[in-house]
C-alpha cells in the first residue's frame, strides 16, 4: 500500500476585500447563500420596525464575500496566536514574538469552503470609541460567527463585561451571528480550575443577558490552548456550524462506520487539521488527536516525496514479481491512500484523499485487515459521495475547472508518478 497525499495546495492569502474579485468570486457556497438570506431578512425586519426605508445593500453580501469568522477580545488574549497557529502553521512557541495587532488583519482561506478570518485589534473598543465611527455593516454584515477570546490566565472580569456589551449590540442588529467564546490559555491550569472558570464565565454572561431581557442568544463555550489540540477542535466545531447540510455529511460517515465497523471517522481539511464532519458516535479526544497527528505525518511525508518521479528502471523493478502488475494496479484505489497500525491497541488507521483539500481518516477495529477489499470498496463509495456533495454546490463553470485541476493533481499523485 502506498502513501501519498496531495501537497498543500490551498493557500492563505492576505487580501484587501475591496480589491478586484478573483475569478473564483463566481463561486457561491451554500453557506454564503444562507448568510445572504439572513442578511436580507434582517434588513427587511429593520425596515419594518423603523418605518423608514433601510438602504439597499450597495453590493449584495453574496457577491462580495465568503462566510466570515471574526476574532475579538482584549489585548494579548491570544487572537493573533490562534489565527497564526491554526491557519498559518506557526509553531505555538513562536507566538511569543508576535506584535500587538494595530489594524484588522484579514485572511482569506481557500479551502473546501472559502471563508475569511478577521483578527480584530484588542486595543480598539468598537462600541465605545469616541474617536472613530465604524461601518458596522462592513464589519459585521457578513460575519457568520464571532469568536470572543478570553485570557483564562488573567483577570477576566473586564473581558466578560465587554463581551456582554458586544452581545447586546449584536443582538439588536445582527442576531444571526453565532457567539463562540474561547476561554483561552487553559494550558497549565488544573482540570477543576478550568471548569470553575468556564462555569463562572457562563453564569456571568447568562445573568447579564437575562437582566437585559436577552434569552435566546446562541452562545457556546470552549476551553482552548494553542499548545494542544483543543484549539483545532474548537475551530472545527465553529466551522461545522457554518457548513450547510452538515447532517448529510455526518450521516454518510455514520453509515460508513456502521458498515465497515470503524470506531470513528473524520473528514479533515488537511491544511488546517480542522475536521469538518465526523460520525455520530460520542466524541473522543484521543481519536481526534491521533487522526490529526496522522494527517500531519502524511502531509510532511508528501511534501518530501509527493512529487517524486520514479525512474523507468525503478518502476520496472517495482512491477516485477512478486507483484507482477502495473504500479497503478497494485493498490486498492486510484487516489491517495495510506494506512498505519497503532501499536498499543492494534487498531489500524486508514486515510483516503477526497480532493485536494479534504481527507477521510478513520480508525478501524483490530483485525480489520482481513476485510480490506470490502472496506476499500465502501470507502471508495463514500469518497465518491463526498466528492459529489462538494461538487453540486459549485456553479457549472467552476465545476469543470475544478474537476480539471483535481484530475491534474490525481494524475500527478497516481502512485509512483
Ligand atoms: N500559555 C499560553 N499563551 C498563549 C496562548 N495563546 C497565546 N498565548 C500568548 O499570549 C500572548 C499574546 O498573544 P497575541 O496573539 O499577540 O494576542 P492578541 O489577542 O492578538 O493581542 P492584540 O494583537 O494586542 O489584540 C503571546 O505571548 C502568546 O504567546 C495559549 O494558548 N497559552
Amino acid at each position: 500500500m502506498a502513501t501519498s497525499l496531495t501537497k498543500r495546495t490551498s493557500s492563505t492569502e492576505h487580501r484587501d476585500p475591496h480589491s478586484a474579485p478573483r475569478s473564483r468570486g463566481l463561486y457561491i457556497s451554500p453557506a454564503t447563500v444562507k448568510l445572504n438570506h439572513i442578511y436580507e431578512q434582517n434588513r427587511q425586519r429593520q425596515q419594518k420596525k423603523d418605518g423608514v426605508k433601510a438602504p439597499e445593500p450597495t453590493a449584495t453580501p453574496l457577491a462580495k464575500g465568503k462566510p466570515r469568522l471574526l476574532l475579538m477580545g482584549q489585548r494579548r488574549s491570544g487572537k493573533s496566536s490562534i489565527s497564526s497557529v491554526v491557519f498559518h502553521k506557526l509553531p505555538p512557541n513562536e507566538t511569543l514574538y508576535l506584535e500587538s495587532t494595530a489594524r484588522i488583519q484579514k485572511d482569506s482561506l481557500n479551502s473546501f469552503m472559502d471563508f475569511q478570518v478577521w483578527d480584530f485589534p484588542g486595543q480598539i473598543d468598537i462600541f465605545d470609541n469616541p474617536n472613530f465611527t465604524f461601518d458596522m455593516d462592513a464589519i459585521f454584515g457578513e460575519v457568520g460567527a464571532l469568536i470572543w477570546v478570553i485570557d483564562a490566565q488573567d483577570d477576566y472580569l473586564e473581558a466578560v463585561s465587554k463581551l456582554n456589551a458586544t452581545i447586546l449590540h449584536l443582538q439588536r442588529s445582527y442576531p444571526h451571528i453565532l457567539i463562540e467564546v474561547f476561554i483561552h490559555k487553559v494550558d497549565g491550569l488544573s482540570d477543576d480550575y478550568k471548569l470553575d472558570i468556564q462555569r463562572d464565565v457562563t453564569i456571568r454572561i447568562q445573568d447579564e443577558l437575562s437582566d437585559q431581557g436577552v434569552e435566546n442568544a446562541s452562545i457556546s463555550f470552549y476551553l482552548t490552548s494553542i499548545y494542544n489540540h483543543s484549539i483545532f477542535e474548537a475551530f472545527s466545531k465553529v466551522i461545522q456550524k457554518l457548513i450547510p447540510r452538515l447532517g448529510q455529511l455526518e450521516a454518510l460517515l455514520t453509515s460508513l462506520c456502521r458498515t465497515c465497523r470503524f470506531d470513528k471517522a473524520y473528514l479533515f481539511d488537511v491544511n488546517t487539521k480542522i475536521y469538518i464532519a465526523t460520525d455520530s458516535s460520542p466524541e473522543d479526544v484521543a481519536s481526534y488527536e491521533i487522526c490529526s497527528d496522522y494527517v500531519d505525518v502524511i502531509i510532511d511525508f508528501t511534501e518530501v516525496y509527493g512529487s517524486w518521479q520514479r525512474s523507468p528502471g525503478w518502476r520496472a523493478k517495482l512491477e516485477q514479481p512478486p507483484w507482477p502488475k502495473r504500479l497503478e494496479d497494485q493498490i486498492g484505489c486510484d487516489l491517495a491512500e495510506s494506512g498505519m497500525i497503532l501499536s498499543d491497541a492494534q487498531r489500524p488507521i486508514i486515510l483516503r484523499e477526497v480532493d485536494r483539500f479534504l481527507a477521510l481518516v478513520a480508525i478501524m477495529h483490530e483485525g480489520s485487515y482481513d476485510k480490506m477489499p470490502l472496506i476499500n470498496m465502501n470507502v471508495d463509495e463514500v469518497v465518491k459521495g463526498l466528492t459529489e456533495f462538494f461538487e453540486i454546490t459549485k456553479p457549472k463553470e467552476t465545476r469543470v475547472a475544478g474537476k480539471d485541476s483535481i484530475q491534474g493533481q490525481m494524475e500527478q499523485l497516481a502512485l509512483g508518478s
